[in-house]
């Protein structure tokens, strides 16, 4: 038991300190020390704190990284009207829009055969006339962006040489690839100019944008508007705040968001969009947009219906490597995700694996956002057949195309206890659209058994033992 409990410590200890060099954006602030500790003080535990919130940024860029399609929703799109009264408006096509032409083949060019789903209602009430105000809450990838870039593209004149639409961004890196999506559907438009107001991006006092469509970070923008006076704030008629749960997230951008509002026409359009709705983005939401409609799409529930879980009991991590390698010697895995508490867990098993002769892919926390985007795009390609990676490396991932996952350890949270909307993501996602999905939990401790239980006992769901060096046992499972 002794040993379980400083087991278990080691572990956290590993895992904080990787929670927090796993951000590049914040690398310079804080690290652990050549032993991977990390050293609590007061000042730090606030930094930690810090560091944690800018994560939000930095998956959320990584979800955009690796996305190449819309994320399925069958939910059913909330709307509620500012004016109930007015007939409310859904499109099937993206014609019905009546888009200027280049706009619509900038739309076709990029692929976009029909409005998704938070399309369909958010497109119709972006471009009505008068110009109406929006709140918009769906999960990441379900095609928001997308949608208020063709709002902005709409509205903009580019024979006028200022800017006309303003779109706040959380980091440097997002902003970034908003612009990428403004300068794909906006392809045809090759008068349409776009301006980053983000640090680094110094212009001359005195100066005047003539790009019609900048996109920024709030600190940069509210400069620029401000003291710099580069931006008429006054001319802008289209404001988006992207990422709403995200900004808020950062320290300072919500007042800043707010200043930047404050100094744009009562007509200018406001839109916001977040991907989730906790009660803080709310307020934010509402105190940035006046008489919002307000558009809602519930994630899709996740499910372990369709899912065969198992347990095997193993006395050590060697245990559990052997139990790994009976269950790849028993039936044909073609896609695996495995996942490790800690970074040297995950760096060992990987290392291991491949001596077996797997192709491994290993997502490690000292990785740059960019660099895991790749090790996720190879993946799922196919070129790797596993994916080794660590719970707060792949926390927010998609794991759509794997129909096996392996938690090498179970995911606890902080506090170690069970972290049961973890463990659903994970597993939910392998049995989707029809699939068997097969899950296999290994447990080597009193602890992580009785965390099992409580995952069983939360989710009100049997898991069956697994005696890997039973193989007919274990070819059972795979029918
Ligand atoms: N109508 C559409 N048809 C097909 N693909 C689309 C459509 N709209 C968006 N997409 C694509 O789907 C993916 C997700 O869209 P988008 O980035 O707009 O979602 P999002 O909700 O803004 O996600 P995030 O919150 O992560 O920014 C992108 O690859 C985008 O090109």
């Amino acid at each position: 038991m002794a040993t379980d409990s400083w087991a278990l410590a080691v572990d956290e200890q590993e895992a904080a300190a990787e929670s927090l060099s796993n951000l590049h954006l914040k690398e310079e602030k804080i690290r652990p020390d050549a032993n991977g500790a990390v050293v609590k003080t007061n000042a730090n535990e606030e930094k930690t704190d810090e560091e944690e919130k800018e994560d939000r940024a930095a998956q959320s860029l990584l979800n955009k990284l690796i996305r190449s399609n819309l994320v399925d929703n069958t939910n059913q799109v909330e709307v509620l009207q500012r004016d109930p009264n007015s007939p409310l408006y859904s499109v099937k096509s993206f014609e019905e829009l009546r888009l200027k032409p280049q706009l619509l083949q900038g739309v076709y060019a990029m692929g976009f055969n029909r409005p998704s789903k938070i399309q369909e209602n958010a497109l119709p009430l972006m471009l009505a006339e008068p110009s109406q105000n929006l709140i918009a809450q769906s999960q990441s990838g379900t095609g928001k962006t997308a949608a208020f870039v063709l709002a902005m593209l709409s509205q903009v004149e580019p024979a006028n040489r200022y800017p006309q639409c303003l779109c706040l961004s959380p980091t440097y890196e997002l902003a970034l690839q908003t612009g990428k999506v403004i300068e794909q559907m906006g392809k045809f438009y090759p008068e349409l100019k776009l301006a980053y107001a983000v640090r680094g991006n110094k212009l001359e006092r005195g100066q005047k944008i003539s790009e019609q469509i900048v996109i920024g970070t709030p600190g940069t923008v509210l400069d620029w508007c401000s003291k710099l006076k580069f931006i008429d704030p006054k001319k802008i008629k289209v404001f988006v705040l992207d990422e709403a749960d995200v900004m808020i997230a950062t320290q300072g951008h919500q007042d800043q968001s707010i200043r930047i509002q404050r100094m744009l026409p009562r007509n200018c359009q406001m839109l916001l969009f977040s991907a989730t709705f906790e009660d803080s983005v709310w307020k934010f939401a509402q105190k940035v947009v006046p008489d919002p409609n307000i558009i809602k799409l519930k994630r899709e529930e996740e499910t372990l219906d369709t899912i065969k879980q198992y347990y095997v009991l193993c006395s050590n991590r060697d245990e559990k490597f052997q139990a790994l390698c009976n269950l790849y010697g028993a039936i044909t895995i073609a896609q695996a995700m495995i996942f490790c508490h800690t970074r040297k867990t995950a760096s060992w098993l990987a290392a291991e694996l491949s001596k077996e002769g797997h192709q491994v892919a290993l997502l490690s926390g000292e990785m740059m956002v960019e660099q895991r985007a790749a090790v996720i795009e190879r993946f799922r390609k196919g070129k790797e057949k596993v994916l080794v990676t660590t719970n707060v490396c792949a926390r927010g991932i998609d794991v759509e195309q794997v129909s096996v996952v392996i938690n090498f350890d179970l995911p606890v949270d902080k506090d170690g206890n069970p972290d049961n909307e973890t463990y659903l993501h994970r597993i939910g996602r392998t049995g989707r659209f029809g699939k068997r999905g097969l899950a296999v939990n290994m447990v080597d401790s009193k602890h992580s058994m009785s965390i099992l239980s409580r995952i069983q006992e939360h989710f009100n769901k049997k898991i069956e033992r697994l005696d890997t060096d039973d193989l007919d046992e274990i070819e059972k499972i795979a029918n």
